[in-house]
């Protein structure tokens, strides 16, 4: 089972933060929550601010868990383990990634996430009505 962490982004607006992934990568062209693998040791916390500083040179400050779900690829098992978070500063730059946006909640309905994602904002957009 491999732990990846998810960070539920918000700005100021209340929109949250949602990125592609790109073609070449697993999953590529669908929709996440962005993170990563949890490194051995690592707290999700500090997972999630060193994938975000990776990936996209943006700082943020989780604040709250918000939920966990597991989900098979075929023979890839994943914990998906999602916390809320505050978007600090820095201006996004793309690495892993081919598009962003923020979005608005009750908007998320318009994207195809990846598989393992779809509970969260299953829950997101529930919470949003
Ligand atoms: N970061 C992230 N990964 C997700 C989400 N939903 C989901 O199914 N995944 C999957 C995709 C990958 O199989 C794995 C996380 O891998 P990663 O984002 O660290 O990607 P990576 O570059 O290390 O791995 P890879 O694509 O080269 O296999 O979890 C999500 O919301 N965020």
């Amino acid at each position: 089972m491999i732990e990846v962490a998810a960070a539920i982004i918000y700005n100021g607006e209340g929109q949250l933060l949602i990125a592609r992934r790109r073609e070449d990568k697993s999953q590529g062209g669908l929709w996440e929550f962005p993170g990563g693998k949890i490194e051995p040791g690592e707290s999700v916390q500090h997972c999630l601010q060193r994938e975000l500083m990776e990936e996209m040179s943006i700082s943020i400050l989780p604040y709250a868990f918000f939920g966990t779900n597991k989900h098979s690829y075929g023979n890839l098992h994943i914990e998906l383990i999602a916390w809320k978070a505050e978007y600090l500063e820095g201006e996004m730059q793309l690495v892993d990634h081919d598009d962003y946006q923020w979005v608005l909640p009750k908007g998320l309905g318009q994207f195809v996430f990846a598989p393992a994602d779809v509970p969260f904002v299953e829950r997101l957009l529930k919470e949003s009505r």
